[in-house]
């Protein structure tokens, strides 16, 4: 049975990249996926978008929206001081698969707790089963229509306090235009826009991240 992209990257990063060490991974997957086969990992460019924002809230609590292969989940935990953590949700087993020894290889296992399911279902389980208080950080990665209603169902579900901040990829490409016009012209949220590129290639992207205001 051959391989799914996937798991060839994740082969990749088996094979090349050192053990218990993020960076390695990271960079591994960055090369494989600019040199061989493309995959829409976040990537080195807007990781370091990300990688700033994650440092300025330096959050306690932390959540990804589409894990896919664990990219920027591997980019966000090995900047989480002690005792902080990352829930990530992905409800596809075979990215979930993928993700769960991708992060163990980079050694962050520790501070990452993969959760398996769609995410409108993950959500309203945050507080009760995964004992979540608020979220200090989340990352939107996943199917780009899902944006919207999940940023309204983690007001819903109270999991927002002031000060949270959103960061969402791929505002230009593929787009996100329905959850732009709803951030943007939400009096509860702060927006700022991180122009850049879409990863490995070069046509433009940006992030928008969204403070949420209480
Ligand atoms: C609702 C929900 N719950 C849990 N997991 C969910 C979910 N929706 C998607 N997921 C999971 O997240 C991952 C999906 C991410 C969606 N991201 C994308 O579709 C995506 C697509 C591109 C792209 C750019 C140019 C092109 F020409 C083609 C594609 C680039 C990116 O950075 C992306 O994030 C994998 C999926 O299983
Ligand atoms: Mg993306």
């Amino acid at each position: 049975m051959n391989q799914t992209k996937e798991q060839r990257i994740l082969n990749f990063v088996l094979q090349n990249a050192v053990r218990g060490d993020p960076c390695s991974v990271l960079d591994t997957i960055d090369k494989y996926c600019s040199q061989k086969e493309w995959a829409m990992n976040v990537g080195d460019e807007k990781g370091l978008i990300l990688d700033k924002t994650v440092e300025e809230v330096n959050p306690s609590v932390a959540l990804e929206l589409g894990t896919y292969c664990g990219y920027s989940a591997v980019r966000i935990a090995r900047l989480l001081k002690a005792g902080a953590y990352l829930l990530t949700v992905e409800f596809n087993p075979e990215f979930a698969a993928i993700a769960k020894q991708m992060i163990e290889f980079a050694g962050v296992q520790d501070k990452v707790k993969l959760l398996e399911g769609p995410s409108e279902e993950i959500i309203p389980q945050l507080k009760k089963k995964y004992e979540v208080d608020t979220l200090d950080f989340v990352f939107l990665d996943h199917w780009k229509d899902r944006y919207t209603p999940d940023t309204i169902l983690l007001q819903e579900c109270n999991l927002l306090r002031k000060g949270s901040v959103l960061l969402a990829d791929n505002i230009i490409f593929p787009g996100a235009p329905e959850f732009l016009n709803y951030i943007r012209n939400n009096p509860h949220f702060q927006c700022t826009n991180y122009p850049s590129h879409l990863e490995y290639m070069k046509v433009g992207d940006a992030m928008e991240k969204a403070v949420f205001l209480g």
